[in-house]
């Protein structure tokens, strides 16, 4: 049913919905609030988007990222994080998922120690999905989550739920539906705050938060950007300085040299860092895009024990065991595989191999995408963490070199490989564009992160020239349209997610493999044409 556009005006904020259903999460107070982060922030916010693209100028010249001369002091003083709250103690297994309203109470119910609500990789950021999520939580917050699937059944949060821990936007994603004195405001902040202007308090009242994750920082100024933010927004909201906290993904690779500083940043807040290890790859494969001894095989080969990943992990645990914060694992991709038992006892053997890894690495927990995997992680670390956390792992071995974390990484391209970055790239961006942030391919959780792992390797795998298939055929344009022609037919007259936008979504491929210099983020042009 048609509904009349609303426009609601306040101190500056204007915002445009066709739902009347979010006025009671757009009240003008919250639209007020938005405003005042927003002026606060933004000015900082573009200029730490354009040292952004300064950094990476200088890299595409032929420099290679290094840790900070002016920051030593940080990394050699001592000094720790602010005492870690009783909730977040304990985090051995944090299930993530789309903040779509049973998915929500699935998770919270999952038996996951943590759940990440996340507006970010999973989520594709139309303003309905991200309002409806603002409610969802809203109503998780205040106990009065449900809902009723269409065959029946009757969804509810349990009494004993996963702790909520919120993923906003990154600082690069607009929020084109808000402006502020006529300026575009940051989806980070309208989806920071419009949660916290909803739920801080009664978060508070019940010693529980709020916290999040931060996501694709790559520098300490844009994690002290968040700091102040969250401090302003104490401040307006009556809550004590310091209880909002934050463990931050460090899933870039300028970041990975900056870990002591991020924290050090976010020191009143910070609780731990996660390596958000998808990410990671898609930004080294970002950051050395100018570097051809540097280019990655295909993805399945990119797995957490090559060294420059390893070394990444390492130094991770040990940088926050020696601040006080928590080391937190990252996601394997697989999921659960039904009807096909062998098959699913391969995938949960991969998800249990990487686990164990990370718990006899010194993590101190982990991700799941999936229920059914909460059981699988959660019986590694409870056979090898017996303790909350394991704090006391300092992993004094590890040493911060920075040729280990770039190191070159062997292995092989093969046509499968290659046809899978296609296939992949575009059933991705197809369904995301139809508002799906996270869709199953093959038997894997794919999301906004694994997609822009496999655009940009077709990128840097056809730019860097003369490279060959095991078999010596020539990787070269010819075969990425072609294959790109071959999935979106296929996808167009399939019943997949995406079948409707497969298109679309295949023009923006050919557009961004084609072109000279690598995009940043396959999210950006995506997000002009989603609804
Ligand atoms: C790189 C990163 O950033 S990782 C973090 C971001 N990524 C994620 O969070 C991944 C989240 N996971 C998902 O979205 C989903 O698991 C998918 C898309 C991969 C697979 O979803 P589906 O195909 O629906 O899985 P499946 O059919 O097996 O689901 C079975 C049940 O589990 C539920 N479920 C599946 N994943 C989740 C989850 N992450 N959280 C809560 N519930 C879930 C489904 O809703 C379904 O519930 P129901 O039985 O009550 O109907
Ligand atoms: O956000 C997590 C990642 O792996 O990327
Ligand atoms: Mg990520």
């Amino acid at each position: 049913m048609a509904v009349p556009s609303e426009k609601f005006v306040s101190q500056s904020a204007e915002i445009h919905t066709d739902h009347p259903g979010y006025a009671d999460i757009l009240t003008s107070e919250a639209l007020a609030f938005l405003a005042r982060l927003h002026r606060y922030a933004e000015p900082r916010r573009q200029s730490l988007l354009q040292a952004r693209r300064q950094r990476q100028a200088r890299y595409d010249a032929g420099c290679l990222p290094d840790f900070r001369v002016d920051t030593r002091a940080i990394r050699e003083s001592e000094w720790t994080v602010a005492p870690i709250p009783a909730a977040l103690q304990d985090r051995r297994v944090e299930i993530t998922g789309p903040v779509e309203r049973k998915m929500i109470i699935n998770a919270l119910n999952s038996g996951a120690k943590v759940f990440m609500a996340d507006f970010e990789d999973s989520s594709a950021p139309s303003f309905a999905n991200q309002l409806e999520g603002q409610i969802h939580l809203r109503d998780a917050v205040n106990g009065t989550l449900e809902y009723r699937s269409p065959e029946g059944k009757h969804y509810r949060v349990g009494s004993d739920p996963a702790v909520l821990v919120v993923r906003p936007r990154g600082w690069h994603l607009p929020e084109r539906h808000v402006s502020v004195d006529g300026e575009t405001m940051a989806g980070a902040l309208v989806d920071f705050g419009l949660f916290v202007f909803h739920n801080a308090r009664t978060l508070q009242a019940r010693d529980l938060g709020p916290y999040f994750y931060l996501p694709k920082l790559e520098a300490m100024e844009e994690a002290a950007l968040w700091d102040e933010v969250m401090a302003l927004a104490e401040d307006e909201l009556g809550l004590p300085c310091g209880s909002m906290k934050a463990t931050v993904l460090i899933e870039t690779l300028p970041a990975v040299f900056q870990m002591h500083e991020i924290l050090h940043a976010l020191r009143r807040r910070a609780v731990g860092l996660n390596c958000g290890r998808w990410d990671y790859i898609f930004s080294y494969l970002k950051t050395l895009r100018g570097h051809r001894d540097r280019l990655l095989p295909e993805r399945g080969q990119v797995v957490m024990t090559v060294p420059f990943l390893k070394a990444y992990s390492e130094l991770l645990i040990q940088t926050c065991h020696r601040r006080g914060a928590f080391a937190m694992g990252g996601m394997a991709a697989q999921i659960p595989i039904k009807g096909d038992d062998e098959a699913n006892d391969n995938a949960m053997a991969k998800v249990r191999a990487d686990k164990l890894r990370e718990v006899q690495a010194g993590h101190d927990g982990t991700w799941v995408a999936h229920p059914a995997l909460v059981p699988v992680a959660k019986e590694i670390f409870d056979r090898h963490m017996p303790s909350p956390n394991q704090l006391h792992v300092r992993r004094e071995d590890v040493e911060a070199n920075r040729d280990a974390l770039i190191a070159p990484c062997g292995g092989t391209i093969s046509r499968a490989g290659f046809d899978n970055n296609v296939e992949v790239a575009l059933r991705y961006t197809a369904a995301w564009l139809e508002g799906l942030g996270c869709v199953p391919i093959h038997h894997l959780m794919e999301d906004a992160a694994t997609a822009e792992i496999a655009r940009a390797q077709l990128w840097q795998w056809l730019h860097h020239g003369s490279l060959e298939f095991p078999d010596h055929a020539p990787i070269d344009f010819a075969w990425f349209d072609h294959a790109l022609a071959a999935h979106t037919h296929r996808l167009r007259e399939s019943s997949l997610p995406g079948a409707r936008r497969a298109d679309d979504a295949a023009q923006l491929l050919a557009t961004l493999t084609h072109a000279d210099q690598l995009g940043d983020f396959l999210t950006l042009p995506a997000y002009a044409q989603l609804a």
